[in-house]
């Protein structure tokens, strides 16, 4: 008897979106009267009817999908849009044959060449496999037995230098190198995002940047809508995403949802996942198993590694890859493994997870490295000779031959490298920017704590109320003015050395998925940043000023107002620039402090100008602190005539009372001229824009590396 149901499949109770697929039982068969043409797109071509059909049938529920009605093959994005959440532009094929990988022996440092007698190691021996559109293929495999590897094989990516990679790896039986990320999406182990957006913006800002540029915006936000829906993220879409250990956000499952929900906006027809299970409970991690296969049940090809799958989580795959030391050991129907392996003479106990078994059966146990070795060599001698292994091989070779057949990737493939145009672009990353900003409650605070609460401190201990000095003021004055620049340059250096590398690892997968480019991204992060730059230090010199009597006059206090946030600037692109060249909050941390000390010795206060030795006159010419020190003693004494000798206190000094100095004569002790403001704002400038510049040339560089 047949019957058709909805099945939710995300699994969450009472959720009135929850997304349905239909489900047609005939006593565990899969229904031979249902019409297929209309079930799945994969049936409409009948090269992918057996992925569809056969997969999983028996062990698992079948499933049959949903009416698929985009387009086969044709298209020239993989993010083309239709009506339908479902429609892949361009549902793919994916096959490896004869993947090797060896590591070559590292160099031992100062061009000495390897080790002698180093050999290379061989990582992967002949690795073959194919998937199928509306298939979820598994890479299973004990610790160190190439899962990794070969996924980096497949998508273009990480690969270190001392690798040498051969094989063939085809997407509907062509070859496409480093085209393959254009077209798949590769959802990493680690989940990066901006922590202050809340899903829902997250979402909106990744389909405004990522989606075809021919999609209008009403569209795109629908699109949000659907996705928000189809993932499960309904009930957590305007909660802030949060950062793990900092702020309290969403949970693991849902950022592991909204890692796939980033992804699916742009409908990447084929997905790596790099264990995307990993940190979850078996709740989630089912969860997470069941969100692939609503993705794989629109047509999607999907290729997981994972980690010890509870067994429910095994009967949701359909293909699976069992690798060991390099090698295959099984590659087929998932529920096909177990009757290789009883064949073999290895029987998995009843009630026992099917895939903890494979791995311990496939895995190398230090007390008996012989003997596993041999067992697992035996396996993959054998599989060698199924029918199944034979099975795979000719449709690898039959892919390849029918890609000259018009049965492959379209010749307008558009491989452009972003979705939306450069001022999009510019726009949206600026937004977030500055949304992060304003929005990161533990940073914020802190600058609103620095400024106002230390620069009153300052101001109580330097406080004087008038403007007529007298010898002790002058020490007191200095100081206060050289204290003033260390203070905005260690906020604000430290400020960007303690979050900028933090952000580093999200711009460059950003980058990598081609969100946007380096130059948005560096403008939009400069100008963001600006008014913080700005306000506060303009702030904390105002509190300063008035509570510390330094010369009383509007312009006097403007110029160095001007000049204190000038400096803040300069210091800030000093810190751009560090953490770019070390992009580690530690490393910089350690860099910085060794690097702004000789700065602070040549700013003019520890150490007099005249007396530098010539040959390192060039460091001074690097030193804020010299140039703007010089602008704002200049400010501060130029016009101070009257210097008191120590014992006039009284405010006005009375009549006659002996002066011993003059503001000039200070300046001159420190051999500050004011025919040099000019020169000094230049060499600022100069600073600021180099210090930024190479910045940005240093972010070019990382950007690139990061995409090799
Ligand atoms: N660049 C490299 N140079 C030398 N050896 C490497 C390199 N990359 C990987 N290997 C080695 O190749 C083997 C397979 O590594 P891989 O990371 O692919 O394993 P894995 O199955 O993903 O393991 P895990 O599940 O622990 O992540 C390991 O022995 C590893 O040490």
């Amino acid at each position: 008897m047949m019957t058709e149901e909805k099945t939710p499949l995300l699994t969450q109770p009472d959720d009135p979106e929850a997304v349905y697929v239909n489900v047609t039982t005939t006593g565990g068969q899969p229904d031979p009267n249902h019409d297929h043409s209309t079930t799945s797109h994969i049936v409409k071509d009948t090269r992918f009817a057996q992925s569809s059909g056969s997969s999983g049938s028996g062990v698992r529920q079948n499933l049959l999908y949903e009416p698929y009605d985009g387009p086969l093959m044709t298209g020239n994005r993989y993010h083309r849009q239709s009506s339908s959440a479902a429609d892949i532009a361009q549902p793919l094929s994916l096959s490896w044959k004869d993947v090797n990988v060896y590591a070559m022996p590292k160099d031992r440092g100062c061009c000495r060449g390897p080790p002698k007698g180093a050999e290379p190691r061989h990582l992967l021996r002949n690795v073959s496999g194919i998937v199928k559109p509306g298939t979820l293929l598994a890479i299973l495999g004990a610790s160190g037995a190439g899962k990794s590897t070969l996924m980096n094989v497949l998508t273009c990516r990480n690969q270190t230098k001392n690798l040498v990679v051969q094989g063939d790896v085809r997407l509907n039986g062509v070859e496409v190198g480093k085209s393959i990320r254009n077209m798949s999406a590769y959802l990493q182990q680690d989940d990066l995002f901006i922590g202050t957006l809340t899903v829902r913006e997250h979402l909106i800002f990744r389909a405004l940047l990522r989606m075809d540029k021919r999609i209008g915006k009403k569209e795109r936000l629908q699109k949000v809508e659907e996705v928000i829906r189809e993932l499960g993220l309904s009930k957590c879409a305007d909660t802030v995403i949060g950062t793990p250990g900092r702020v309290k956000g969403i949970s693991g499952g849902e950022r592991k949802r909204l890692a796939f929900a980033s992804e699916v906006l742009s409908n990447p027809p084929l997905i790596f996942c790099d264990e995307p299970t990993s940190g979850l409970d078996s709740y989630m991690a089912k969860n997470i198993v069941q969100t692939l296969k609503l993705l794989v049940s629109k047509g999607r090809t999907i290729i997981t590694t994972l980690h010890q799958p509870s067994s429910e989580v095994f009967e949701m795959f359909d293909q699976l890859l069992l690798l060991t030391e390099g090698r295959v050991a099984y590659f087929g129907p998932a529920n096909e493994a177990l009757e290789f392996f009883s064949n073999e003479n290895f029987q998995c106990p009843p009630n026992y997870n099917p895939a903890d078994y494979f791995i311990m059966t496939l895995a190398i146990l230090p007390d008996s490295v012989e003997n596993c070795k041999r067992r697992v060599e035996s396996i993959c001698n054998s599989f060698e000779k199924t029918s199944t292994c034979k099975g795979m091989m000719d449709e690898i070779g039959e892919i390849s031959s029918s890609s000259s057949n018009g049965y492959n990737l379209s010749s307008d493939f558009d491989s452009s490298r972003y979705g939306a145009s450069w001022f999009a672009q510019f726009i949206n990353v600026l937004w977030r920017s500055w949304v992060t900003n304003v929005r990161d409650p533990i940073v914020f605070k802190a600058k609103i704590f620095q400024t106002i609460v230390i620069s009153v401190l300052f101001g109580l201990i330097y406080l004087k109320t008038n403007d007529e000095y007298n010898q002790n003021d002058v020490q007191n004055i200095n100081g206060l003015l050289f204290l003033l620049l260390i203070q905005m340059t260690m906020q604000n250096l430290f400020a960007v050395i303690n979050l900028f590398p933090l952000e580093l690892p999200i711009f460059l997968r950003e980058y990598g998925s081609g969100l946007y480019g380096v130059d948005v991204y560096f403008l939009s992060k400069n100008i963001a940043e600006l008014p913080a730059f700005t306000i506060f230090p303009f702030v904390f010199c105002t509190i300063l000023y008035w509570m510390t009597g330094l010369y009383q006059a509007v312009d006097n206090y403007l110029i160095l107002c001007a000049v204190i946030v000038f400096s803040a600037n300069i210091a800030g692109s000093f810190g751009y620039m560090v953490s770019t060249a070390f992009a580690s909050v530690n490393v910089a941390l350690a860099v910085a402090p060794a690097v702004i000390t000789p700065l602070l010795l040549f700013g003019g206060f520890f150490l007099n100008n005249n007396t530098i030795p010539d040959w390192l006159l060039w460091v001074k010419y690097l030193s804020w602190f010299q140039f703007s020190n010089e602008l704002i003693s200049v400010n501060q004494w130029k016009n101070v005539d009257h210097i008191y000798c120590t014992n006039v206190t009284e405010y006005p000094a009375p009549e006659g009372s002996p002066v011993c100095e003059t503001g000039a004569a200070i300046l001159e002790g420190f051999n500050f001229k004011e025919d040099n403001q000019f020169l000094d704002l230049m060499v600022m400038a100069a600073l600021f824009v180099g210090f930024r510049l190479l910045s940005f040339i240093l972010l070019v560089i990382r950007a690139k590396r990061s995409k090799a």
